[in-house]
């Protein structure tokens, strides 16, 4: 039998000890500084059995932004683990259940191993990402022409300063983006060495004028397996296409470095339509990105901006959350305000909580929920009527990853 408590500091060294053991790492000293000051921040979560630690996640209080530009409290989930000694037997299962318990933020969202795991929990894939890769080779030819801004490369130390407000401009424009304090960015975005990477170098930062930005990292040849010199950029936000274009024309012209690529661009990235030749910008992958779960529904539906009027009712299963189980009215009125209640009325919609989490963001439609057969319409129309009000201007995405 397992006991499930909050895991105190000194516990830490079994917290690595487990880590370990479970995604195969070999954690080194050197490397705990940043992981202890993440955990730090955490809410974290143990499944003990006779003193020993044999569970674990990590919860972040973190912010997110939703449609309409504001932003809701949303649980960062991470480091999830279990000895696989003790896997299925709901250790997992009775962490989360905990977490639920404990704490109140109406929206929870991670990254997951397997996309297998986190679906019977509530979550689903939020947010997209695309893997673009940009030929760096010659000189970028672009449709739109690049704003005459004056380009300067700030130090990374200090640099949220002038980051900052342009980041949080572009959390009002972008659903899905999470709130930053100084420590954040200095620890999770723009870290002397990439965590996953560590043939990359220091962190770049560009800005252009008052309205936009690129962090990146630069990598020299591989003369052993002939890879490239790269260009590869952690994040890109600009107020302008036009911006948006000079801070590509600068990333590809960059001296000794033959390819610009990034793992995640929003799925509305503007760059394949800016460039001249198409031929430049490889796709190379469209991935699910930040998966969420709405653990409080009427909160999370009251709480988010919406683009047309509308009133229905929504029949929600949730297995996991009984609050959120059963039927929903959710009303927009004409200016813009929302409101979300329990009600006997008939459903015009019924769906699974993942579900709704699949097009909280305006990620998936409900439409398309309803022709893979997830979602079942009751009243004709209703799933197009729940998408305008749905419908945000930009796809949504996350740049942070944790
Ligand atoms: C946000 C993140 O941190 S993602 C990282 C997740 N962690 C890992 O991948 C590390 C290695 N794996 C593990 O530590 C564990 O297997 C965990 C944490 C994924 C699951 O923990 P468990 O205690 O076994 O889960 P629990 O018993 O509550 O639920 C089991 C159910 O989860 C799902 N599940 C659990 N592990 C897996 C897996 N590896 N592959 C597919 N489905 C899985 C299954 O639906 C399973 O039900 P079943 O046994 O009836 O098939």
């Amino acid at each position: 039998m397992f006991i499930v408590r909050d895991v105190p500091e000194s516990d830490f060294d079994q917290v690595y000890e487990l880590n370990d053991i479970a995604f195969h790492e070999r954690t080194k000293e050197d490397d705990r500084d940043s992981t202890d000051w993440l955990f730090r921040r955490a809410h974290r979560i143990g499944a003990y059995e006779d003193g020993r630690l044999i569970g674990f996640l990590a919860a972040l209080p973190m912010h997110i932004s939703i449609p309409g530009g504001a932003t809701l409290p949303c649980l960062g989930v991470t480091y999830v683990c279990v000895l696989p000694t003790h896997t299925r037997r709901g250790v997992l299962t009775a962490i989360l259940d905990r977490m639920w318990a404990d704490r109140a933020e109406p929206l929870a969202a991670l990254y997951v191993s397997k996309a297998r795991i986190y679906g019977r929990h509530g979550f689903a894939a939020a947010t997209h990402a695309l893997h673009v890769d940009l030929d760096g080779d010659r000189p970028l030819e672009l449709r739109v022409e690049p704003a005459e801004v004056p380009l300067r490369l700030v130090p990374p130390d200090g640099a949220h300063k002038v980051l900052a407000p342009l980041y949080e401009r572009a959390m009002a424009r972008r659903a899905g983006q999470f709130a930053r304090d100084t420590e954040w960015w200095e620890r999770a975005v723009l870290p002397d060495e990439d965590p996953n990477d560590d043939g990359l170098g220091a962190p770049r930062v560009v800005v252009a004028g008052d309205s936009g930005y690129a962090v990146y990292r630069t990598k020299g040849e591989d003369t052993a397996s002939d890879a490239p010199a790269l260009v590869y950029v952690v994040e890109l936000e600009a107020d302008s296409a036009q911006v948006e274009a000079a801070l590509w024309r600068y990333l590809a012209s960059i001296g000794l470095t033959w390819r610009v690529g990034s793992l995640a661009r929003p799925v509305d990235d503007l760059l394949p339509l800016l460039v001249a030749d198409g031929d430049v910008v490889t796709v190379k992958k469209r991935w699910p990105a930040l998966w969420l779960r709405l653990s409080d529904v009427p909160a999370a539906l009251s709480g988010r901006g919406y683009a047309a009027p509308v009133d229905l009712v929504l029949d929600i299963a949730d297995e996991r959350l009984p609050a959120n189980h059963g039927r929903f009215r959710l009303t927009v009125a004409a200016g813009g305000h929302a409101g979300c209640g329990r009600t006997d009325d008939r459903a015009d919609l019924s769906l699974h909580v993942r579900d709704l989490a699949a097009a909280y963001l305006g990620d998936t439609p409900v439409s398309t929920l309803v022709r893979a057969g997830l979602v079942t319409e009751h009243t004709p129309g209703a799933a197009r009527r729940l998408d305008a009000a749905l419908h945000t201007p930009l796809a949504p995405f996350t740049a942070d990853e944790f």
